[in-house]
């Protein structure tokens, strides 16, 4: 699992090591600030983690208990539902990675000995509707889908009607990530909301946001959207390995105060890994300080 999260951190361990060729003990705070600036953490942030490190020479210890401090909020794992099945929403704008992290999870549950179902609830774009179905079909799950510009509300229904006559435990639901005005989008997905709890009392009990780790501060700007549309229960943070942006992470879990659930780090449906703030800021620090002066 380890060497899961630094093949996902792969590009931005070697961003920093490119401005920190050298391996020291101790780094000034100068370096540390170009080191977070490189690795995409947001100004604001690096600020702060710079005032509260007091010394001008930087331990690693120093430093992973201010990373780790950021992230306070990031390990935190979502209430079980003993009413299954377990509706799941994924919402998020268009191209964050919606409909991969989707098979990704559909993947995950079935590795359980879980039965999955899907709902294509984007129906906004057919294309949308296509890809989700392709998945399916790889991954040998049912998906229930409709044609472009039909009611969502109504295919996350029927998505809840049919796991609950087969006895499935996982329901996962996409929704559209644009709609022709941000009003419209609001209300479709508190529709869906609304809908799900219909269809299964207490549903959806996880509604997951999906966000590109390469995206910065938009991906924060974003989550604040969705928050106040329908209330976000986690986040999953997508393409880590396409990027030298992984201190992005600490920037969307600081500014958000929302569970890190899981991270993306690649595209086929096993690259998932849960997320562990311990190992992310391990790798981290490795990059920074070199792994033989580890704990
Ligand atoms: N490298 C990498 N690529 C990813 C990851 N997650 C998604 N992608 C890629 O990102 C692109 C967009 O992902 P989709 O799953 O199509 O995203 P979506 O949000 O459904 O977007 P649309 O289909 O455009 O609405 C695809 O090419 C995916 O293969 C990841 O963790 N790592």
């Amino acid at each position: 699992m380890f060497s899961f999260i630094k093949k996902g951190l792969q590009k931005t361990i070697e961003a920093i090591a490119a401005i920190a060729p050298e391996k020291k003990a101790k780094i000034s705070k100068d370096e540390l600030e170009n080191i977070l600036l490189e690795a995409d953490v947001e100004y604001d942030l690096v600020e702060i983690i710079l005032r509260e490190l007091y010394q001008n020479d930087i331990t690693r210890d120093q430093l992973r208990s201010k990373l780790l401090a950021t992230l306070a909020y990031a390990q935190n794992s979502l209430p079980d539902n003993p009413n299954k099945p377990t509706v799941t929403l994924i919402i998020g704008v268009n191209g964050a990675g919606k409909t991969t992290t989707i098979a990704k999870l559909a993947q995950h549950h079935l590795n359980k000995g879980e039965r999955v179902i899907l709902g294509a609830g984007d129906t906004f774009r057919a294309a949308a509707i296509e890809q989700l179905t392709r998945w399916a079909d790889k991954l040998d799950v049912p998906i229930v889908s409709s044609r472009q510009g039909h009611d969502p509300s109504a295919v996350a229904y029927d998505t809840i009607e049919s796991a609950k006559a087969r006895g499935f435990e996982q329901v996962i639901i996409d929704t559209a990530g644009r709609l022709h005005t941000q009003t419209n989008l609001g209300n479709e997905l508190k529709k869906i909301v609304r809908i799900c709890d219909k269809a299964h009392t207490g549903a959806p009990h996880r509604k997951i946001l999906i966000l590109d780790g390469t995206q910065g501060s938009s991906a924060i700007a974003q989550a604040k959207a969705f928050n106040e549309m329908i209330g976000v229960d986690g986040i999953i943070i997508t393409k880590l390995d396409g990027t030298a942006k992984g201190g992005s992470v600490f920037s969307i879990a600081y500014a958000l105060s929302l569970p890190i659930l899981y991270i993306g780090v690649g595209e086929q449906p096993e690259h998932l890994i849960p997320f562990d703030k311990y190992e992310f800021v391990d790798g981290i620090l490795d990059a920074i300080f070199g792994e033989e002066t580890a704990k």
